[in-house]
C-alpha cells in the first residue's frame, strides 16, 4: 500500500461521513493548568525527566498508555464480583476462560503486570548463553532475556528502523536475517523468537499475518519456538484487517486468534490493549514449561491463580479483554492516534510514518537537526513539551535505548523519537487538538534548543530515573 492510498480519516475508510468516541463519558476528573513558571520549576525538580514529574503538575498526560485507561462502567461493576480468595478464585477462573477463548493457548498464568510475565518466560525459555532474535528490542522484555543470561538479536526489517519508510506492516521480521543468525549460532543456540505486534519502539508498527505466517514455517523447519508479546496485539489486528488482502471482512477477534495461532505462547501487559490500570499474563501451550513457569510465579508474583492481581482486577481484566476487540471501540482508538498525526502532519512537523497504534511519535533528529544524539534531542523535546503547554510526553531514543551489557558504550539508536502516547477512552479531539497546537509552538521554536547532558544514571532502564541538566 502506498502513502497516497492511506484513508485520510476513519470515516472515508468505512464509509461514514464522520466517525466519534462509541461512549459517553459518566464521570470525569479535573486537569489543573500551570503556569510557565510553575512549570519550569517542576521540571528542574525532575531533572529535565518527565516520568519524575508528578502528575498533578501536568496537564494532558501521554506519558504512556499503560494502565491509564478509562475502565467501563460494565467493568466498574466487575469489579464488585471479585473473588479475593487466595486460593482458587472465582476470578482467575473466569479471567483464564477468557484468555483461552481470546487468545487460544492452553495454560495461563496471570502475573501483576507485564514485565512480571517477561521476567517468568526468559527464566523458563533462556539457557545461558542462547540468542533472543525479536523484531527490536523493547526495554523491559530485552533486559529481562539479558538477566536470563539471553542475547538479544535485532531481525526486524530495515524500514521499522527508517521513520519516514511508508511500508505498512513495519514490524515485520526479517526472515533473511532470521535465517542468517541461525545458520551462524545454529538453532539449538536459539532460545526462541521474541515477536511482538505491535512493534512499541518503532512507532506502534504491525506485523502481518502473511510474515507470522512464514515465520511459523521457517521456525517449524528447525523447531524453534515463537513467543509473542500481544500487549497490543488488537491494535495489530486493527492493521491487518485495514490492510491485508482478505481481512478486510474479518472480525478483530477472529485476527487475533490466527494471529497467535501461529505461536507457541504469549504474554501481554493488560495495562493497554485490555483496557485495564494494572494487570498481565503469560500464556503457554506446552505443558512441562507451563509447570515451570507455574512454579517460578509463586516465587516472584504470588499463588499461580492470581499472580499479584487482586481477584477484582482480574474481573475487570476479563470484560477489558472483550470490551478491547470490539470493532467500533478500536476504530475510535487507532482514529484518535491517526487525527493527532495527521494534524501534525499538516503542519510538516516530522513524525513516524504510517501513523501506529498507540502513539505518535516524533522525529526528534528532523525536528532539532542541529543537535547532536549525545545532547539527547528526544529527552529535550518532551522537557520543551512540558515547558510549553504541560503536556507530558516520553522519551524513546538514546536514553531508552541505554548501554550494550557486554562493552558498556550507549547503544545509538537509528530512531531519535519523542512519544506521544494516547490513553484508551481517556482524552477527547479537543484535548488532541491542544496538543497538536502545542507541538506546532514547540517546532516554531525548535532553532533555539540547546540540549541536554545526564547527571546521573541509575544502572537498569535507566531513562526512568535519570537526571538531565540543560547546555548552557
Ligand atoms: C510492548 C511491551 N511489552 C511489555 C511491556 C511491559 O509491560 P509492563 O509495563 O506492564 O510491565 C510494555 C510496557 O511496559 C510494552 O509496551
Ligand atoms: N509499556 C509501557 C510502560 C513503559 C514505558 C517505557 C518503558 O521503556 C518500559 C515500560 C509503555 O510503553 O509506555
Amino acid at each position: 500500500m502506498q502513502e497516497q492510498d492511506y484513508p485520510r480519516t476513519m470515516g472515508q475508510q468505512f464509509g461514514r461521513r464522520s466517525w466519534a468516541e462509541p461512549w459517553k463519558i459518566k464521570m470525569v476528573e479535573p486537569l489543573r493548568v500551570t503556569s510557565r513558571a510553575e512549570r519550569e520549576a517542576a521540571l528542574k525538580a525532575a531533572g529535565y525527566n518527565t516520568f519524575l514529574l508528578r502528575s498533578e503538575d501536568v496537564y494532558i498526560d501521554l506519558l504512556t498508555d499503560s494502565g491509564t485507561n478509562a475502565m467501563s462502567d460494565r467493568q466498574w461493576a466487575a469489579l464488585m464480583m471479585g473473588d479475593e480468595a487466595y486460593a482458587g478464585s472465582r476470578s482467575f477462573y473466569r479471567l483464564e476462560a477468557t484468555v483461552q477463548q481470546v487468545y487460544g493457548y492452553r495454560h495461563i498464568i496471570p502475573t501483576h503486570q507485564g514485565r512480571g510475565a517477561e521476567h517468568l518466560i526468559s527464566q523458563v525459555a533462556i539457557r545461558r548463553g542462547q540468542y533472543v532474535p525479536g523484531n527490536m528490542y523493547f526495554t523491559t522484555t530485552r533486559l529481562h532475556q539479558e538477566l536470563a543470561g539471553g542475547i538479544f538479536v535485532d531481525v526486524i526489517i530495515d524500514e521499522a528502523h527508517d521513520p519516514q519508510s511508508q511500508y505498512p506492516f513495519k514490524g515485520n521480521v526479517d526472515l533473511d536475517k532470521l535465517q542468517a543468525l541461525i545458520d551462524k549460532v545454529g538453532p539449538q543456540q536459539i532460545a526462541y523468537i521474541s515477536l511482538a505486534g505491535t512493534v512499541n519502539m518503532a512507532g506502534g508498527q504491525p506485523v502481518s499475518m502473511a510474515n507470522v505466517r512464514a515465520l511459523r514455517a521457517l521456525c517449524d523447519r528447525y523447531g524453534l519456538r515463537i513467543f509473542l508479546d500481544s500487549t497490543r496485539l488488537v491494535e495489530n489486528a486493527f492493521f491487518i484487517k485495514e490492510r491485508e488482502p482478505g481481512y478486510a471482512e474479518q472480525r478483530i477477534a477472529a485476527i487475533v486468534r490466527e494471529f497467535c495461532s501461529y505461536t507457541d505462547g504469549a504474554w501481554m501487559s493488560a495495562k493497554k490493549d485490555a483496557l485495564v490500570n494494572i494487570g498481565g499474563w503469560l500464556a503457554l501451550n506446552d505443558d512441562q514449561l507451563a509447570d515451570e513457569a507455574r512454579n517460578l510465579v509463586v516465587v516472584y508474583e504470588g499463588l499461580h491463580t492470581y499472580g499479584g492481581m487482586a481477584g477484582r482486577d482480574m474481573e475487570a481484566l476479563a470484560v477489558g479483554i472483550e470490551e478491547s476487540l470490539q470493532e467500533d471501540y478500536i476504530r475510535a482508538r487507532i482514529g484518535q492516534v491517526r487525527y493527532l498525526g495527521e494534524l501534525l502532519l499538516d503542519w510538516d512537523i516530522p513524525i513516524v510514518v504510517p501513523i501506529g497504534g498507540h502513539a505518535i511519535f516524533l522525529d526528534a533528529r528532523r525536528f532539532y537537526p542541529h543537535l547532536p544524539q549525545d545532547l539527547f534531542p528526544a529527552q529535550t523535546l518532551a522537557a520543551e513539551l512540558y515547558l510549553d503547554s504541560g503536556v507530558r510526553a516520553m522519551e524513546r531514543g538514546i536514553a531508552s535505548a541505554g548501554r550494550d551489557p557486554k562493552t558498556g558504550q550507549n547503544y545509538y539508536p537509528k530512531l531519535e523519537l519523542t512519544r506521544l502516547t494516547i490513553p484508551r477512552r481517556v482524552y477527547t479531539q479537543a484535548h488532541m487538538d491542544v496538543v497538536a497546537e502545542s507541538v506546532k509552538a514547540v517546532y516554531d521554536q525548535r532553532h533555539q534548543a540547546r540540549g541536554l547532558r545526564m547527571v546521573y544514571e541509575p544502572r537498569y532502564l535507566r531513562f526512568f530515573q535519570a537526571r538531565f541538566e540543560p547546555v548552557e
